[in-house]
């Protein structure tokens, strides 16, 4: 229902839209803390928290707490879920101990543990109704995406990409829990990947085998793909569509070939799996490019004609418009600087690489832009269908890197990269970017210290918020991106924020503070992560952050007095 936030994105689309309009530019700057909640566990905090009826949803990180709150009530706690996952996790996890929050379908939560477990709590009671484990802590597999319910369907992906694990998305039946099908990311993937509607748009993606074909021999096995970003759903075409990550290792040199299926997009068909196309945003992936960022479904006016295509910013630098039923790219624009690719060739769709900056073993390549975090990593962005915009929070980075060869040692990093990461010349660490898909270029851009690894959340009001690194929750103007409002909470944000209607017919945001993720990861001191590389490289990313920015595990609500 309006006003309600029952899945991660919003909705479908993942718009992150509300279309709640009470707060407008003009009172936003008496909003003002409603309640607060302390989710018990103090690190980086990724979720969004779920409105469903006068009952709020929120996920701790690690060991993945359940809280049912009573937004009638102030936030009054009303149960607590444990699900008293495995331990393990903690240490095999790439990028902190986060989670990206809960789906909730039918009177049913859905949550999945760091270690893999799928798991469905009755909404009302907060009781279990079953259990699946999906996930080998042992081969370093973990979970941290945000399930999605589709037609009755729980789907989830894994994460493992820096430890060679290979990458595949499920769908479990909501009612049971019970594996409906599986579609693998590398490999042959015969059962769910190569149907009679398979139509990739791009000859180089076309093929029964490809999936083998492009890698050495076995590589697959152990080549990533991971499903850990956001899903979308389109009902019309009853097609879902969603990313995958890098390939495995990191080391280009020791994986020739395109390495399909990763760093790109499937659409597949919810019931089956069967794959419709494929689309390589980074065929070959040399710089840890993940493609999991959120796919914003939407139907634009391309050249004068109605086109329903998504919107995708890439960690590869570009924002790119694909045709969401065929896969054809209509654009692709880099909304930062970038060295790495020289643009993306619309004829064949093509990333046009940049050889100079291509990784070699025993040298150092200098000045790659943007970095393996991205011009943006999963902190998705929102969608105003009335400004027609894009509000992407993003880095603005540019590293160093050193390769070196790597062995495959199940449960272990299978890296093979030193980076060193800093500000990209003439810029701030980060941006928050109102990006126009059709005139293909950003309307407005707000510079920030930091990397913005937080969500973005646009209204009907006209008011856009975001959070910062060091602690800022911002509303800013959807139209020009005015600064409008400014709060500062206990950590820094790196959460989703929502909106919701109350039961006393009042607009509500929501946003989980706790500084941490990848980038925030070297700020919770205790974090030892065994990608010792990426915490290196982010030593100067995250260098001056106020030393007042400590852990956090907070929820603040805000509201108009
Ligand atoms: O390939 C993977 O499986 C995988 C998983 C994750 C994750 O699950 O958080 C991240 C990444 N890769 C990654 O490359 C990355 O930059 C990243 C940042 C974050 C974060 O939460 O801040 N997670 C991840
Ligand atoms: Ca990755």
């Amino acid at each position: 229902a309006t006003g309600e936030w029952t899945m991660a994105p919003g909705d479908y689309a993942n718009t992150r839209f509300a279309a709640l309009a009470q707060i407008t530019p003009a009172n936003v700057k008496s909003l003002k803390p409603a309640f607060t909640f302390d989710v018990g566990v103090h690190r980086g905090q990724e979720a969004a928290p779920l409105v469903v009826g006068a009952t709020m949803y929120v996920l701790s990180p690690y060991p993945n707490y359940l809280y049912a709150l009573d937004v009638a009530n102030n936030g009054r706690k009303k149960w607590v879920f444990d699900p008293q996952p495995g331990v393990g996790a903690e240490g095999v996890a790439c990028c902190d101990l986060v989670t990206r929050g809960v789906a909730y379908d039918n009177g049913r939560i859905f949550m999945v543990t760091l270690d893999g477990q799928a798991i469905a709590v009755d909404a009302n009671k907060g009781t279990q109704l079953w259990r699946t484990k999906l996930a080998d802590i042992a081969k370093g597999e973990t979970v941290t995406m945000a399930p999605l319910v589709v037609k009755g369907k729980v789907l989830i992906g894994n994460s493992g990409g820096e430890l060679g694990v290979r990458g595949w998305l499920v769908a479990l039946d909501a009612g049971t829990g019970k594996e409906v099908w599986r579609a693998w990311s590398t490999g042959p993937d015969k059962d769910v990947l190569i149907g009679s509607g398979f139509q990739p748009f791009y000859e180089q993606d076309r093929g029964r085998d490809l999936g083998v074909s492009t890698w050495p021999p076995d590589a697959w096995k152990i080549g990533g793909g991971n499903v850990w970003g956001w899903i979308s759903y389109d009902p019309e075409a009853d097609l879902i569509y969603y990313g995958t990550a890098n390939p495995g290792p990191w080391n280009p040199e020791q994986r020739p070939g395109d390495n399909k299926w990763t760093a790109g997009i499937f659409a597949r068909k919810p019931d089956t799996g069967e794959a419709r196309w494929f689309y390589q945003w980074s065929p070959h992936d040399l710089h840890d490019y993940d493609g999991v960022n959120e796919n914003v479904l939407v139907d634009l006016a391309i050249g004068g004609k109605p086109r329903k295509v998504l919107v995708h910013p890439d960690r590869n630098g570009y924002v790119y418009v694909l045709d969401r039923m065929t896969g054809q790219v209509l654009s692709a624009d880099a909304f930062v600087d970038v060295t790495t690719s020289l643009g993306v060739d619309l004829a064949t769709g093509k990333l046009r690489y940049n050889p100079a900056k291509a990784p070699r073993v025993g040298e150092v390549i200098r000045n790659l832009c943007p970095v393996s975090p991205g011009a943006k990593d999963w902190q998705p962005s929102a969608w105003s269908p009335r400004t027609k915009l894009l509000y992407i929070p993003h880095q603005n980075l540019c590293q160093d890197t050193e390769t070196y060869d790597v062995a495959y040692i199940a449960g272990t990093p299978y890296v093979g990269v030193d980076n060193k990461m800093y500000a990209a010349p003439g810029r701030t660490r980060g941006a928050f970017t109102a990006w126009d898909p059709v005139a293909r270029k950003a309307r407005w851009s707000i510079q920030e210290r930091f990397p913005v690894w937080s969500g973005a959340l646009a209204t009907a009001g006209d008011v856009v918020f975001y959070g910062t690194m060091d602690g800022w929750f911002k509303a800013v103007d959807a139209r020009d991106g005015k600064p409008l409002w400014q709060f500062k909470v206990s950590s820094g944000i790196i959460g989703q924020p929502v909106s919701y209607l109350g039961p006393d017919g009042k607009q509500y945001v929501a946003v989980l503070a706790g500084v941490g993720g990848w980038a925030g990861a070297i700020v919770s001191g205790d974090l030892d992560p065994r990608d010792g590389t990426a915490a290196k490289g982010f030593v100067n990313v995250m260098k001056d952050l106020p030393h007042y920015t400590g852990k956090g595990g907070m929820l603040y609500v805000f509201a108009l007095p």
